[in-house]
């Protein structure tokens, strides 16, 4: 079907500027419109029929059935054609939507043509009238901004004065933005950071947040976040890019191993620091990344805490692809809204092939290394580390 849809998709745009006779239509619009006052005329059906033409937006191929069919009946009355064979898709398509007509006279035929058309050129006009050249804001969040435009939902964390160092309530906000994103109608979802960084990873002010349970009673909250906050990425539905604009730390390195593609600027490093703090691997690392790179690189990263270049982190994987940073944004965004344009269903299904496989095994590695945190962050080593940081703000 996918083959089919393309097909029309091409066959739309070259009716748009030709013959309205390419132009299809459907069926279930004729109820909906045949009680409209029967009182167009054959200039409205003329304008009509230039008004198509100028549609801005591609109104999807259910649509230009239901186009086409009130054209063919308005101008030559009920189907008397022979059925195209069963794999003759595109003119099968067009035969079922007329033929559905039945005996619609034609005059109203030409009224809901016309109607249908209005309907079309005014919601082309309303839709592009939102905010000119803006993005089209959702939901407010305090340490993230999000948006949604050209079938793309970006995900941008918020935190540029703390290096978008990921606070609990960030934690929070990326769980509900990410849900939103995985049911909202774009077709890929993008994560990047404000700023200089991507992100500096957990911020460690978090530690400093206990609870009237106490620290052991902060640590149980914590690993239902974080596996929480995990599971939320292996379950993400639709392609899942990250936008690495600038070095990145710990969870957010961890959980880039769990996106569809990480492009990076030249700018970016990847760090994951967490013998220094007294800490082991999270975002299903422990896993991913000795698959990724085997485990003779992940031993350096994640036990060593060697900080890569995007360079190294591309050759060993991690990354998609390095850009220069003068022209990141502007080759990466060119890039995506392409990709956005491909059949979403099409991508979904494809992801779901590729990553079910590993899901159940990811979220038994995810709890796994929750666990195991949970009592790392209950260590000496890992106390003294946190409290040196936010005592003396020692860089990693
Ligand atoms: C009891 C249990 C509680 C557990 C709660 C945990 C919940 C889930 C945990 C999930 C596991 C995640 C693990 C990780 O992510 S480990 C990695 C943690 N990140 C770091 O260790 C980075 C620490 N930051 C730095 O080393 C440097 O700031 C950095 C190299 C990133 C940048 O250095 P630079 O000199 O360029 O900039 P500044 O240091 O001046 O940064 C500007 C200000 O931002 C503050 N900052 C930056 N990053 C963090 C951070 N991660 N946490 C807290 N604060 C951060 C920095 O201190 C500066 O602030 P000031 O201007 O006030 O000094």
């Amino acid at each position: 079907m996918a083959g089919v849809a393309g097909r029309l998709a091409r066959n739309w745009c070259r009716s748009a500027v030709l013959s309205p006779l390419q132009v299809f239509s459907f069926p279930s619009l004729q109820l909906h419109l045949s009680g409209t006052a029967m009182r167009a005329s054959q200039d409205d059906f003329e304008n009509a029929m230039n008004q198509v033409k100028l549609l801005k937006k591609d109104p999807g191929n259910e649509v230009k059935l239901k186009l086409y069919a009130l054209y063919k009946q308005a101008t030559e009355g009920p189907c008397n054609m022979p059925k195209p064979g069963v794999f003759d898709f595109i003119n099968k398509a067009k035969w079922d939507a007329w033929n559905a007509l039945g005996s619609l006279p034609k005059e109203t035929a030409r009224q809901n043509y016309v109607d249908l058309v209005s309907s079309l050129s005014s919601s082309s006009e309303s839709s592009s009238q939102g905010k000119p050249g803006a993005d089209r804001e959702q939901q407010e969040y305090e340490n993230l901004v999000v948006t949604s435009e050209d079938g793309i939902t970006k995900i941008m964390f918020n935190r540029p004065t703390r290096k978008n160092a990921i606070s609990t309530q960030m934690y929070q906000e990326i769980m509900l933005a990410l849900k939103a994103a995985s049911k909202d109608d774009s077709t890929i979802t993008v994560v990047t950071g404000n700023g200089d960084y991507y992100s500096s990873g957990n911020d460690l002010a978090n530690f400093t947040d206990i609870p009237p349970g106490g620290v052991e009673e902060k640590a149980k909250q914590s690993a239902i976040m974080l596996r929480d906050f995990v599971d939320t990425f292996i379950d993400f539905p639709k392609p899942l890019i990250a936008v690495v604009n600038g070095p990145a730390v710990g969870i957010s390195v961890t959980t880039l191993g769990l996106f569809d593609a990480v492009y990076a600027s030249d700018k970016a490093t990847f760090h994951t620091p967490f013998s220094h703090l007294g800490l082991s691997p999270e975002g299903c690392a422990s896993y991913t990344f000795p698959k990724i790179m085997g485990p003779a690189k992940a031993t350096e990263m994640l036990i060593f805490g060697k900080k890569l270049t995007a360079r190294e982190a591309c050759a060993q994987g991690l990354v998609t692809e390095v850009f220069p940073d003068s022209t990141f944004q502007k080759e990466v965004w060119t890039r995506l809204k392409a990709y956005s344009k491909l059949p979403q269903n099409s991508m979904r299904i494809s992801k779901q092939v590729i990553r079910k496989i590993e899901k159940e095994k990811l979220h038994a590695v995810n709890a796994e290394e929750s666990s195991v945190l949970q009592k790392r962050w209950l260590s000496d080593e890992c106390m003294n580390a946190t409290m040196n940081f936010l005592s003396k703000r020692s860089k990693l």
